[in-house]
């Protein structure tokens, strides 16, 4: 079993017991079901920058990068920054996430929130949007086509805007369908961790010019960004480059004015 398969497979007994705990019927009274949704995709299309700023305290790949931090300076910090959207890493037992992260970052800031989970079922749509989410991941690698369709349709009900990740191209051809907002290229092997920007340059051309591009992973600097604009990138996905300083906000803000120089 790789990771993936590991982590997968003990999402689905957290979704079951999750299920088990909260009927659907609850997260849908949730206050925050009510709330207009921000589009990222919208964010990116008007941004200079691009960026996607990531709240991880952890990863199987990294340990520990950061575990000091609250999530209200982080949602605070990216805000201040200009950052045109921040992921929450809400899956606990690999990354050290937890959804109430996701909550209390809808509360610090106004940001898009893009709920960074392994999405294998309908019922963590409810969750996101009832926790303040505006956008959510889903991945080719662990999904069918048909779940695709039928996630990120449920997802467009719920005005949630829709990220797809592909890591290769055999993983593109499978998801490409109009329920889609943004195309994203992780160029992490979710499998081995291997990353390498090649793969987004890779990709790129595959992808058709109606979704938003995002490259996610692995981008350390600015000449990562100012070599893959390019080939049409609007999005970049930033984790452990911000999450590893003591003041994440203040290094994305660092980041983003270098960027816009
Ligand atoms: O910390 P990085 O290398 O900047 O990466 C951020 C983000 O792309 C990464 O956390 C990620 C991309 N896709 C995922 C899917 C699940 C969990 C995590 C991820």
């Amino acid at each position: 079993m790789n990771i993936l398969d590991k982590i997968t497979a003990d999402k689905r007994n957290e979704v079951n017991l999750r299920k088990s705990l909260i009927p659907n019927k609850q997260l849908e009274q949730s206050v925050l079901f009510e709330r207009t949704t921000i589009s990222l995709a919208n964010n990116l299309r008007n941004s200079k920058s691009g960026i996607i700023a990531e709240h991880k305290r952890r990863s199987p790949s990294k340990a520990v990068i950061n575990q000091s931090l609250n999530v209200q300076d982080v949602a605070k910090g990216y805000e201040n920054a200009g950052v045109c959207g921040m992921s929450v890493l809400t899956d606990g037992k690999y990354f050290g996430g937890a959804l109430d992260d996701l909550l209390i970052a809808r509360a610090s800031c106004n940001l898009p929130l893009l709920r960074k989970e392994f999405i294998i079922d309908e019922y963590q749509l409810l969750e996101a949007k009832a926790y303040g989410a505006d956008v959510i991941l889903l991945i080719a690698a662990i999904l069918t086509r048909n779940e695709i369709k039928r996630f990120s349709e449920f997802a467009k009900s719920l005005d949630l805007d829709v990220l797809l990740e592909v890591h290769n191209e055999e993983e593109l051809q499978k998801s490409i369908m109009p329920s889609l907002d943004m195309l994203g290229v992780n160029n992490r092997n979710l499998k081995t961790f291997d990353v390498s920007l090649e793969t987004s340059k890779t990709l790129s051309s595959l992808i058709p010019s109606d979704f938003v591009k995002v490259s996610e992973s692995g981008i350390s600097n600015i000449e990562a960004i100012k070599t893959l604009q390019p080939y049409g990138y609007q999005g970049f996905l930033i984790g452990e480059n911000f999450m590893k300083t003591d003041n994440p906000g203040e290094s994305a803000s660092q980041f983003i004015k270098k960027l816009e120089q």
